[in-house]
């Protein structure tokens, strides 16, 4: 392993499956390359999970399939894992920092038992306006992102039903909402969660940028897929949102960069504090 100060592990949860989300999770990191070196962990195809004595941030990604079902395998050892850095953190000085995306953010609200998870009626992809509440409004996660502030979706379930006690006893906070949508009486989704000062998780994919986006259009039928859930108008609409610049490259250059921004300074100064 490099002799970089900050050691980062990218927790894989694809399955194996193709993905645009390990490129850009890996050009976001790169860009902190002169204090950070990565590894990558395959969670879910080969039960790798990295030893904590040897890293400090985790970043753990969006996957396919249902968060509610793993092999009783790697589901379980993730879950042991998560309570392990816990642990970790109510009882060291220097902490381990982790960010939970998509798949990893439904696992990590089910398993601290924070609110229900279940199938939506349609996926959703795309573009969409996601919403700060009062606590996301002084998050340091959001900083430099506008409210409502734009994100990637893309997903078959949602996390709902918040628990509010459980939210109080943890001192977890929702700190973004789905948008508001006026002629549908559903629920709206949780999508964003402050678990703890080091452990905070998107519904959305902060990590996506444009080009990911388009590449997973070039497959005709994925195309053919958003395009009639769509619409044609609003398809074409959603490729014009993509070309801002405050919209999806605001989020890829503003909210992982604060997550390791925030915690690298966080890591600097309690090693530093401890060497002296
Ligand atoms: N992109 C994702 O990580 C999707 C998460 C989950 N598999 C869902 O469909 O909701």
């Amino acid at each position: 392993m490099s002799s970089k100060i900050i050691k980062i592990a990218l927790l894989d949860m694809y399955n194996g499956e193709p993905n645009q989300g390990m490129r850009c999770i890996i050009d976001v990191v790169n860009r902190f390359s002169p204090v950070v070196s990565f590894e990558i962990f395959d969670v879910r195809v080969k039960c790798e999970l990295p030893d904590i004595n040897k890293f400090d941030i985790y970043i753990s990604t969006g996957g396919p399939g249902n968060p509610l079902i793993g092999d009783g395998n790697w589901d379980v050892k993730y879950y042991e894992f998560i309570d392990s850095l816990n642990k970790w953190n109510n009882e060291n000085a220097i902490k381990k920092h982790v960010l939970f995306i998509c798949h990893s953010f439904q696992m990590a609200c089910l398993h601290f038992g924070l609110a229900t998870v279940t199938k939506r009626n349609d996926t959703s992809f795309g573009v969409m306006t996601i919403h700060k509440t009062k606590e996301g409004l002084t998050d340091p996660l959001f900083e430099g992102l506008a409210d409502p502030f734009y994100a990637i979706d893309s997903r078959d379930y949602q996390v709902i039903q918040p628990k509010l006690s459980i939210f109080a006893k943890k001192g977890a906070k929702i700190i973004s909402l789905e948008k508001i949508r006026d002629h549908i009486q559903y629920e709206r989704a949780i999508m964003a969660v402050r678990f703890t000062d080091y452990f905070v998780g998107t519904q959305f994919h902060p990590e996506a940028d444009p080009i990911s986006f388009v590449s997973h259009l070039r497959n005709k039928e994925a195309k053919e897929k958003i395009r009639n859930m769509k619409g044609k108008r609003k398809f074409r609409n959603m490729l014009e949102d993509l070309l801002d610049d405050d919209k999806i490259y605001r989020t890829n250059e503003t909210l992982i960069p604060n997550f390791l921004r925030i915690a690298i300074n966080d890591l600097m100064k309690t090693k530093k504090m401890l060497s002296n």
